[in-house]
């Protein structure tokens, strides 16, 4: 991504090809011991009781992409209770043709050995190789809205930061990489700090290993509010979703450092200050996303529930646009309840919107009429103690029954 940010996002006009999950299969994920879904190009519609195990499935989709899936949960707590491992295997249909992707703990199973690439623990297979969980990314993205997101723009810092980054992530594979290396370069100028080392040159080694990993953290969340309020400023008005106007605020008190020689020198000059304090006051571990609410000119942070609902809903679906404008597929959506709170005209204009970004969105909800407007726009399944069961009917004639 280099030159001019808007013209980046004009390319998005281009039709993008989709990428949809054709089937799933679990085993031993969660509260599943066995599931099967068939699925075709539409969107995919959970509804039933609670507790039956329809955030678990998204949860498990999440998994297609690098990381600890959309709950950051330990993978002895995603295994089935009593279970010593999972397995989550989806058929994937995309502009690359078709593969097969399966992730999962299961010792000496389909995946390996314990001790097989992976992410602590997790391994990957694709097209039956054995691979990175990063590699995931050339075959599908994926992108998602959960409850537990509905104060982000209330809550603390570092839930905007993960929220920017993961935006970044969808976009730019390499940069949970950019992070892990930042981190571990932190740590060990924390552990100077608290050994006490007064050697200058020890610092000036881990300080350029810091600038050397944070330089490009800041530079790639910088394109990415660059390019996706770009993305926002050209959406048609006005929108049952409000724009955003977005601002980073990238962690550094002063200038921002623009160079590996210039981060160099701000992390010298902080180090007496940052040694009083045991740790780096400046950087980006300190990074913020503000985010105003465009029509109410007001900070998203004081509007009310329903607003900023309605304002987070707007920048995961101009996300998802670029996401796609910039991979060229179609990004994976998974909408956790977001349809029961939404009144019935803004539910249908977000169906619509799923429907034009061409994304297979997977959506969830207790009450199958939510989603009668989608008819045969999606496939439904109904999950209860007995299971799930594939649904022909729209929900609203089946649970009228
Ligand atoms: N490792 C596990 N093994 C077995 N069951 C689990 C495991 N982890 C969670 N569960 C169960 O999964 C169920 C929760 O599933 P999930 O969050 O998918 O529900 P849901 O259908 O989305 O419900 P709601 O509508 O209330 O959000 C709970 O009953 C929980 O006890």
């Amino acid at each position: 991504m280099t030159g001019d940010p808007v013209d980046e996002v004009r390319q998005s006009a281009d039709a993008v090809p989709p990428v949809s999950i054709t089937a799933l299969r679990l085993t031993n994920f969660r509260s599943h011991s066995e599931l099967s879904l068939r699925l075709d190009r539409r969107h995919v519609v959970l509804f039933g009781e609670n507790g039956a195990g329809k955030t678990n499935i998204l949860e498990a989709v999440s998994l297609l992409s690098p990381g600890r899936g959309f709950r950051r949960a330990t993978y002895a707590d995603m295994a089935a209770k009593g279970a010593s491992g999972f397995a989550i295997h989806a058929s994937l249909d995309g502009p690359v043709g078709p593969a097969e992707i399966g992730t999962g703990t299961i010792a000496g199973g389909a995946f390996g050995s314990a001790s097989a690439n992976g992410e602590g623990g997790r391994r990957v297979r694709i097209n039956g190789a054995s691979e990175p969980a990063e590699a995931m990314a050339e075959w599908l993205r994926v992108v998602w809205l959960l409850p537990s997101m509905d104060g982000l723009f209330s809550g603390g810092a570092s839930d905007r930061r993960r929220f920017l980054d993961r935006m970044v992530l969808a976009i730019d594979p390499s940069h949970g990489r950019r992070a892990l290396a930042y981190e571990k370069a932190m740590r060990q100028r924390n552990r100077l700090f608290a050994d006490d080392v007064r050697d200058d040159l020890w610092y000036e080694s881990v300080e350029a290993e810091l600038a050397e990993a944070g330089l490009p953290i800041l530079e790639a969340r910088q394109r990415l509010v660059s390019v996706l309020q770009a993305q926002i400023d050209r959406l048609p008005e006005p929108s049952p979703f409000p724009k955003s106007d977005l601002t980073l605020l990238p962690g550094f008190e002063d200038d921002v450092p623009e160079t590996i020689d210039a981060y160099r020198e701000a992390l010298a000059a902080g180090r007496y200050r940052d040694r009083a304090a045991g740790r780096a006051l400046v950087g980006p571990h300190r990074a913020d996303l503000m985010v105003q609410h465009r029509p109410k000119a007001m900070a998203a942070r004081l509007c009310s529930t329903g607003e900023q609902k309605a304002l987070l809903i707007g920048l995961v679906l101009a996300h998802a646009r670029l996401t796609a404008a910039q991979t060229e597929m179609t990004p994976i959506l998974l909408l956790d309840e977001v349809a029961a709170h939404l009144d019935a005209g803004r539910r249908a204009a977000l169906f619509d919107i799923l429907d034009e970004l061409g994304s297979q969105a997977w959506m969830t909800g207790t009450d199958g009429h939510l989603f009668a407007d989608l008819a045969d726009r999606a496939q439904f399944f109904h999950l209860s103690s007995e299971g799930v069961r594939p649904v022909d009917a729209p929900p609203s004639m089946e649970t009228d029954r």
